[in-house]
């Protein structure tokens, strides 16, 4: 569920009034997604994706992140646009969020990942990251190595109690993984999306018949940081099947088609087990916190924290970068 501020008919046409697409055709709230309020729009000059930020997004942050669309849209990516209104702005108000219109990407994301999603998956991961050196603003990432500590800590009260233990462990886990983290000067850093699972990524079957990605969105967690993480994001979110096991013919797949565009340094190759459990502890820590600080009945689906400890359980007992795929 995800439309948590409601618009009504009425403020719609009067926020439209200040754009140049003409006049509204339809609207209809979008159920997906935990983070934001969506709404799909169909005007007369097409159709449109509404976004109102809700309370996790810092406005002062959104000015970046439509920027970085704009950049990555411009450099080819499938990625929403932000349109702007006839003032030039894209960033604006309604019903008391700030609020903006990209354009909608066709496609549909994959609910059972195949190995014939994880080529095309890394191809589009591989040309996000070339599309963005040249963007030059930097955004740290909110959600990287120095905040896990942190969040750990707020989960210390009721961590146990999703699993017995479980506090002790991630103490030990994280441990580990800050004493192991690559310095950020020794790897490639970039303009990095941070989130790039399933349901952010969008695709189209090809003239083949095979998947092609069509678009990526949700770029609300994207940041400057070391773009070896973002491949282990993908690892994490894209490379295991529901029984926990690694899928290695995917992580493959997935590896090769990203270094056909840009070869990954014998740094990176070295780093990325560790990497991989950085990635699964920040998903972890942030379900768990959502896991314990959301009151029943809240209107966010609560992902399961511990799909993310099965996984930094397999990459800490992972035997070097070619057990991952590589
Ligand atoms: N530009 C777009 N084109 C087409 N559909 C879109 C677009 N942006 C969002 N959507 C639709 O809205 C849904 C929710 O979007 P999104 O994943 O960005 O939500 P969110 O709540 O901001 O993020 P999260 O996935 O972190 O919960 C998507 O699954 C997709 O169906
Ligand atoms: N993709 C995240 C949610 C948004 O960060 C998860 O599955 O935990």
């Amino acid at each position: 569920m995800a439309v948590y501020t409601e618009v009504t008919d009425e403020a719609l046409r009067a926020f439209l009034a200040d754009y140049a697409l003409g006049e509204l055709l339809a609207f209809r709230g979008i159920a997906e997604g935990v983070e934001n309020s969506n709404y799909a729009l169909k005007t007369a000059a097409g159709d449109f994706i509404l976004t109102l930020y809700e309370k996790r997004v810092d406005p002062r942050e959104l000015p970046w992140f439509l920027a970085l669309m704009e950049h990555l849209a411009a450099r080819g990516i499938g990625c929403p646009l932000p349109v702007k209104a006839t003032d030039g702005l894209a960033l604006r108000s309604l019903a008391g969020r700030p609020a903006a219109i990209c354009t909608f990407l066709p496609g549909l994301w994959p609910r059972r990942v195949r190995p014939e999603h994880c080529a095309p998956l890394g191809g589009a991961l591989a040309r996000l990251h070339l599309a963005g050196a040249d963007f030059a603003e930097m955004r740290p990432n909110g959600l990287g190595p120095e905040a896990w500590g942190p969040l750990l800590e707020r989960c210390r009260p009721g961590g146990d109690a999703v699993q017995p233990g479980l506090v002790a462990e991630l103490d030990a886990a994280l441990a580990g993984i800050l004493a192991a983290w690559p310095a950020t000067d020794t790897l490639p850093l970039g303009q990095i999306h941070a989130d790039l699972f399933p349901d952010n990524v969008f695709f189209l079957d090809g003239a083949d018949g095979r998947p092609c990605v069509s678009g990526l969105i949700d770029f609300y967690f994207a940041c400057t940081d070391l773009l070896a993480y973002d491949i282990a994001v993908c690892l994490n979110a894209w490379c295991f099947e529901a029984d926990g096991s690694y899928n290695v013919t995917r992580a493959h797949a997935l590896l090769a088609a990203y270094q056909r565009l840009r070869p990954l340094s014998a740094a990176e190759r070295a780093a990325l087990p560790v990497l991989c459990r950085g990635a699964a502890m920040r998903f972890l820590l942030t379900r768990l916190y959502d896991w314990t600080a959301t009151p029943a009945g809240a209107l966010v689906t609560r992902k399961d924290p511990l799909e993310y400890l099965r996984k930094l359980r397999f990459f800490a007992r992972a035997e070097g970068p070619a057990s991952l795929g590589l």
